[in-house]
């Protein structure tokens, strides 16, 4: 299934956030969206998922979303949002439940997905005995049990150190590389839209209108942060982004 989004406008109040958002998120692709604080990112991703309907223009499903999908579009979150109390495949069976699943098919999809992220020794651990890293692996297992169409990712990095952030994203590429999912990521990291995304979209200060949208045909199996073509690529991003940044800066610092 692909994402089509369609003269996209969005306020709060009088408060204009989005302006005519032209997008397409095909299926099997990684599309990251960067911009200055404020532009408008989350509130774009929030509209994506049908959280909230856009004041203007429109969001299209294109096609169906895979077999046995509870949940075509599914967020992950920067705060992992697992509850304490249950363990890690307690936490998984919580986007299960609810669903009309028998309790095999609820038990075969736990089991898939903490193999597929590498989770299977931990399934009867608490989050308080994960890292942030895990913790983070167990919320992206979480988003892949219900076969998500897309994933909606808000900044899923940005609460980790750079150690666990590097294992992070070598993780999503592994995974991507398996799996291909299909995901509209959202970050501030320059450097995590560089390594990750098929296409990286930069938004303009608010209201965010669409400045650029980057095709990197490098593989992502091939982006090693060694890579010079990495760091040019990320260089030429932080050139259209720093001008908005920083008139960014100056506006939320007079609100
Ligand atoms: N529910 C809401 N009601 C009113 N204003 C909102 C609401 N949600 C967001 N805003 C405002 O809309 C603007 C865009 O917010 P949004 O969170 O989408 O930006 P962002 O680009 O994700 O920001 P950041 O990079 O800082 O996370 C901001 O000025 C924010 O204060």
């Amino acid at each position: 299934m692909d994402l089509r989004v369609d003269g996209l406008s969005h306020w709060y109040g009088d408060l204009e956030v989005l302006r005519g958002i032209d997008l397409e998120i095909n299926q099997g692709e990684i599309v990251c969206v960067i911009g200055p604080s404020g532009c408008g990112k989350s509130t774009l991703l929030r509209l994506l998922g049908g959280l909230e309907q856009p004041g203007q223009g429109q969001v299209l499903q294109v096609g169906e979303p895979p077999a046995g999908s509870l949940n075509p579009l599914t967020y992950v979150f920067q705060d992992f949002a697992l509850l304490p109390w249950r363990t890690v495949e307690g936490n998984v069976s919580l986007v299960l439940e609810g669903h009309g699943l028998a309790a095999e098919e609820i038990e075969a999809r736990i089991a898939d997905v903490l193999a597929r992220t590498r989770l299977s020794d931990f399934r009867k651990a608490v989050p308080k005995q994960l890292s942030g890293g895990m913790k983070q692996r167990v919320a992206i297992a979480r988003a892949l049990s219900v076969n998500p169409a897309v994933l909606l990712m808000d900044e899923p990095l940005s609460a980790l150190d750079s150690q666990t952030r590097e294992l992070l994203m070598d993780d999503l590429i592994d995974l991507w590389t398996r799996e291909n999912f299909t995901s509209c990521y959202i970050t501030h990291n320059l450097n995590e839209a560089v390594r990750l995304g098929h296409k990286v979209v930069v938004l303009s200060r608010r209201p965010g209108v669409i400045r650029e949208v980057v095709e990197i045909d490098i593989p992502l199996s091939e982006r090693l942060v060694s890579d010079p073509r990495i760091g040019t690529l990320q260089k030429q991003l932080w050139d259209m982004m720093r001008e908005e940044a920083q008139s960014a800066d100056m506006e939320l610092a007079d609100e």
